[in-house]
């Protein structure tokens, strides 16, 4: 079972559409007992960093979810907020991050020249796959995504990276490390394309 975690942030009802789509059996919970049955997380998000943090802190999640991602190495994918949450911290507020991926979250800063691409980064746009992952399989050659942030990923740690998206400058779209994943599009608005995507998560990893 896939859990939709329910921390009051995001629209976990169309991710829930999308997985029951893929005929995943999925759930949105915030509950302990439900989500360390999951054999796989799903952390949404749209919002600010520091109220997801908040959200996180006020269920009492944290602490779970580092158990479940960090020692039983439940996977897990964040989803836009649900991304930058993974990191370290971000740009956009004070509150630290889980800390699970190395990096931090920044806004983007375009130079004049670039003054005609608006923030926040609105609209589909492609992911240019720089490593191969369970995650981006079978994706088809026309696959974009709906993206719709301000911020994103600037990784400590360049190996995470599984692919990059073009906005003014390259940025990480996609990023793993081993049982954790993290996508800065929303495949729930993705249509055909966050269906392929979703459809891997549940099936891999
Ligand atoms: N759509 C969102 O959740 C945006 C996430 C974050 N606030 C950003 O602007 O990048």
């Amino acid at each position: 079972m896939i859990a939709v975690i329910d921390y009051s942030v995001g629209n976990p009802g169309s991710i829930l559409n999308m997985l029951r789509k893929i005929g995943a059996k999925a759930e949105l919970s915030a509950d302990e007992k439900v989500l360390s049955r999951a054999n796989k997380l799903i952390l949404p998000g749209v919002g600010a960093f520091d109220t997801g943090m908040a959200n996180l802190r006020v269920k009492n999640l944290i602490p779970l979810l580092d158990e479940l991602v960090m020692k039983k190495e439940i996977p897990i994918l964040g989803i836009c907020l649900g991304m930058q949450l993974l990191g370290k911290g971000s740009e956009e507020g004070i509150a630290e991050g889980l800390g699970w991926l190395n990096f931090t979250s920044v806004r983007f800063k375009f130079v004049e020249s670039d003054k005609k691409l608006k923030v926040p980064h609105m609209g589909w746009n492609n992911i240019f796959v720089r490593r191969s992952s369970l995650l981006l399989k079978e994706l088809s050659v026309d696959s974009r995504y709906y993206f719709v942030h301000s911020y994103y990923a600037h990784p400590n740690e360049p190996q995470i990276i599984l692919a990059e998206t073009s906005y003014g400058i390259n940025f990480a779209s996609v990023l793993q490390k081993n049982n954790i994943f993290g996508v800065q599009f929303h495949p729930e608005k993705s249509h055909r394309f966050g269906l392929q995507l979703l459809r891997n998560f549940a099936e891999c990893c």
